[in-house]
């Protein structure tokens, strides 16, 4: 058994605490056990778990892990502390503004012999999981990636290339390693709105492009348009609903990173992924600030 405790109680903080309190039977996430949870605010009992302090948390001998659902910006300091602290950890996505944080991080996780584990459930999503299928085994010409989305926080979420990680995380699984070759922001501080333009190459030396806006009443939405040797794709695939929830399917890695299931191979290639797409991030912001 873990003893874990989450930090950070917003929507996914939330869902964390659900899931906990509600295993799939005969799943890794069994052992996992929910011991208390952080939050600023005086929240006292969630769903019949206990509100513990972070020095609390940081030196309980029962707290064996810790899943950090707070703000981008707090991300580099939680996992800091607790990995120090010598607990394993998950952090929900962006893992680190920086990719030297990043680095940092992983090298302490490391050091401490602990379980460092970043959730990108946008790539456990059915919505993906078709996309994936559709476009594995086809030859790419050029592609753009847009998304929309309300307005977020730059302070709290940090740049827009590192909150709107998923959208490279897709590209990056779905075409491999790419090169950014230019990016721009456009943005309308009175109005809250922004819109990141970021263009890369593949591998092959094909163009692919990202657009993040985002602006209030804006629809969370995602749009593509892959042109293919074989055809062009204008529309995500339908999915089916999914049996098992996205933050479910994620808790269960997790847990199985503890139980020490997960292959070596695999976690080397997660890393590579999560670091390639940190890279990109820094170097989008790099572009956009120069
Ligand atoms: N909402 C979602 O569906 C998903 C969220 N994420 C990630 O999860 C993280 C949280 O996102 P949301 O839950 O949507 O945001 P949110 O704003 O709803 O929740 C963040 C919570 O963290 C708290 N917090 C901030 N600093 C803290 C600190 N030092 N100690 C304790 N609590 C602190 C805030 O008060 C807030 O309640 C972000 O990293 C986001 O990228 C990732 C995938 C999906
Ligand atoms: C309704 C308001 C709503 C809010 C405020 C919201 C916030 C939100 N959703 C996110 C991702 C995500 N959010 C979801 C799914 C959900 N997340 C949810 O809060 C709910 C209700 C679902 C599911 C049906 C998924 C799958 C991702 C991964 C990225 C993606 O594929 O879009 C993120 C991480 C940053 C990002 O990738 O943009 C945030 C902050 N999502 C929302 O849907």
């Amino acid at each position: 058994m873990f003893g874990v405790v989450v930090v950070g109680i917003g929507i996914a903080g939330s869902v964390r605490i659900r899931d906990l309190l509600n295993p799939l039977p005969s799943s890794p996430s069994e052992s996992l056990k929910l011991q208390g949870f952080v939050s600023r605010r005086d929240l006292g009992e969630c769903h019949g778990v206990r509100q513990i302090s972070l020095q609390e948390a940081l030196q309980s001998n029962e707290i064996d892990a810790a899943l950090i659902c707070t703000d981008n910006q707090n991300h580099e300091q939680s996992v800091r502390s607790f990995l120090e602290a010598g607990k394993h950890v998950l952090v929900e996505y962006p893992m680190a503004l920086s990719e030297q944080t990043a680095q940092e991080l992983w090298q302490l996780a490391e050091q401490k012999g602990k379980v460092l584990h970043v959730e990108h459930i946008e790539l456990l999503t059915e919505e993906f999981k078709q996309l994936k299928k559709e476009v594995d085994g086809k030859e790419l010409v050029e592609g753009v990636l847009h998304f929309t989305g309300g307005p977020v926080d730059e302070q709290k979420f940090g740049f827009p290339s590192f909150s709107g990680i998923a959208r490279l995380t897709w590209l990056v699984d779905l075409f491999g390693h790419l090169t950014v070759t230019s990016a721009r922001k456009e943005e309308n501080e009175k109005e809250k709105s922004s819109k990141l333009t970021a263009h890369f190459t593949t591998a092959e030396n094909r163009p692919l492009s990202w657009i993040e806006e985002r602006a209030p009443g804006l629809k969370r939405e995602k749009k593509v348009r892959f042109t293919f040797k074989s055809g062009i794709l204008e529309t995500l695939p339908p999915a089916p609903r999914a049996a098992v929830g996205p933050f479910m399917q994620d808790q269960n890695l997790f847990a199985q990173k503890l139980l020490g299931q997960v292959p070596k191979e695999m976690l080397a290639a997660e890393k590579r992924r999560i670091l390639h797409c940190l890279d990109l991030a820094e170097k989008i912001k790099h572009y956009c600030q120069h």
